[in-house]
């Protein structure tokens, strides 16, 4: 199967390929549950992986069923009571984490090959994943151990207020194909932190890197049952398994705002815990007394990473008056620039998208624009020649209100520009969504700076800066972008119960 990846190489593409290793022992064709790797339950039913960049099935795995997805929930739970996990240490706990980061740091070349074959993702930004995700395994190694509690002065005399953290149990972890390992990472690690066992419902697009990242974990001693993956391409009955049993106490979702809301209802009944990573529409606000370099720079970072298709990949850009001509004709050049092609190529920036529903959803956006009269200044077509899936780096200028692509999100790599002339009609426009999960903005102003970053209804913002996403910091969204937090401190806090122990009639005289 893993020969397949090399995809380019068969095809006598012009691409300088960077090294592949040949054969990866870490992709696998099972899922995992209960240790075990193992097939559906129907019949060994499976569906095929394919390559975006050109369509290649590069591998096969089990189609499982609601009643497998059960077996994994039984599994998860009996490990969370079990004496293994149960009776570990938040050092012990720790040390699992920081041989899984290890073990991952040692395949992470092998892991990237897997990512970029199965979602397109440039191999470069591949590598970039993988270490971004393994920074959540070895920041949740260290947070293990800083779960604490807490002891708060009593009014009552002869008494004390014991406040305890405990992990929640079973959580399953619904999680998407744009970023395959490190959502799972982010998710699962903090979980495996506090205490929790895990079912993981990877992307029915990518999950190979999920099955190879889960068969780190085992190899670094993480006891059966605690990491479960279950790869299906019919997620809808399995959420709602998930939404249904008394035996899930939490779930994480990273994906569309549309399930996440679907999840939020059908959950409601059993009032779990949820975290909802969803959509945004984030904004990115070029101020006249930015520094138009470094907004360039921010812009194509924030925008083209990963095509365009990343919740927090800026979505609308606003830019004023008197630095519009400029900053627009300086990204325009940078976009031209851009290389497009197979992910496997070692000097690739764009790939494909990952799928025939984003490609058919980006081209109609674009579409959209132009028939209400928008311009499209670079780009506005596919890429035929390149794979099926490719799609130009477009701009497009004078979006009107009426457009899709200046309300809703558009995950592809297309700049959507519109003017403004003062900073409270920025401000106001930017807020004009339902979604809120990033913004960006660049200011050299420090009274603007303050005053912007406040006023923006998101729940992260960049300013003079276009990446933000970092292991330590809490990422997530406000309005109707989710609610939780992960990373960071706070990514522990969905899963842990908090317990108050009240201890009377205590003697101390
Ligand atoms: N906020 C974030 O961190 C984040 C990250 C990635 C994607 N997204 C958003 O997701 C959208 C595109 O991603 P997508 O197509 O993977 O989203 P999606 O919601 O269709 O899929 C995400 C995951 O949910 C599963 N799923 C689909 N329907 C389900 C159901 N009824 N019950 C349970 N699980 C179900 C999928 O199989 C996948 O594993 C974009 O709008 C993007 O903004 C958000
Ligand atoms: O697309 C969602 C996650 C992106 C990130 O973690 O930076």
């Amino acid at each position: 199967m893993w020969r397949q990846l090399s995809g380019v190489a068969r095809t006598g593409s012009s691409l300088s390929l960077c090294r592949m290793r040949g054969f990866s022992a870490l992709v696998q064709d099972k899922a995992l549950v209960d240790g075990a790797w193992v097939d559906s339950s129907n019949a060994k039913a499976t569906f095929e992986v394919r390559n975006p960049a050109n369509g290649a099935v590069i591998g096969k795995v089990p189609n499982m069923t609601v009643a497998d997805a059960q077996k994994a929930i039984d599994a998860a739970k009996q490990a969370y009571e079990s004496k293994e996990w149960r009776s570990l240490t938040a050092k012990d706990r720790s040390n699992l984490l920081k041989k899984w980061h290890k073990l991952i740091e040692q395949h992470s070349q092998e892991i990237a090959e897997i990512m970029t074959a199965e979602s397109g993702k440039p191999i470069n930004e591949s590598k970039g994943e993988v270490a971004y995700g393994n920074a959540f395994v070895e920041w949740f190694a260290e947070e293990a151990r800083r779960i604490y509690g807490e002891i708060v002065p009593s009014a009552s005399p002869n008494r004390e207020i014991i406040v305890m953290k405990q992990p929640i149990g079973v959580a399953a972890l619904i999680t998407p194909w744009n970023f395959p390992m490190a959502m799972i990472t982010r998710k699962a690690g903090a979980a495996l932190a506090a205490g929790c066992t895990v079912v993981v419902k990877p992307s029915e697009d990518t999950p190979l890197t999920a099955l190879a990242v889960a068969k780190l974990a085992v190899d670094a001693g993480i006891p059966k049952g605690v990491i479960n993956v279950v790869t299906t391409n019919k997620a809808a009955p399995i959420g709602d398994l998930f939404c249904k049993s008394p035996d899930v106490r939490g779930i994480s979702f990273t994906g569309s705002t549309e399930v996440g809301k679907l999840l939020f209802r059908n959950s409601a009944d059993g009032i779990k815990r949820i975290c909802l990573e969803l959509g945004g529409n984030a904004p990115f606000i070029v101020f006249d007394s930015a520094d138009i370099e470094k907004a360039v720079d921010g812009a194509m970072a924030s925008k083209f990473r990963n095509c365009g298709q990343t919740c927090v990949s800026a979505n609308r850009f606003f830019v004023q008056d008197g630095v519009y001509d400029k900053f627009v004709g300086q990204l325009k050049k940078r976009v031209e620039a851009l290389k497009i092609g197979d992910g496997q190529g070692c000097d690739v920036q764009i790939g494909p998208l990952i799928n025939e529903m984003q490609f058919n959803k980006v081209s109609g956006f674009v579409e959209d624009a132009r028939s209400k009269k928008a311009n499209i200044i670079l780009g506005g077509q596919p890429l035929p020649d390149k794979g099926s899936l490719f799609y130009a780096p477009t701009i497009v200028t004078d979006v009107p209100p009426s457009a899709q692509l200046y309300s809703e999100e558009v995950f592809g790599p297309v700049v959507s520009i519109i003017r403004f002339r003062d900073e409270d009609e920025a401000v106001k426009k930017a807020n004009d969504t339902r979604r809120g999960l990033a913004g960006y903005f660049y200011s050299e102003n420090l009274q603007q700076v303050f005053r912007v970053a406040k006023r923006l209804e998101v729940g992260m913002v960049g300013v003079n800066e276009g990446i933000i996403s970092a292991a330590e910091a809490p990422f997530g969204g406000v309005k109707e972008s989710g609610v939780g937090r992960e990373g960071s401190k706070h990514g522990i806090d969905d899963y842990v119960d908090i317990k108050y122990i009240c201890m009377g009639n205590l003697k101390y005289d």
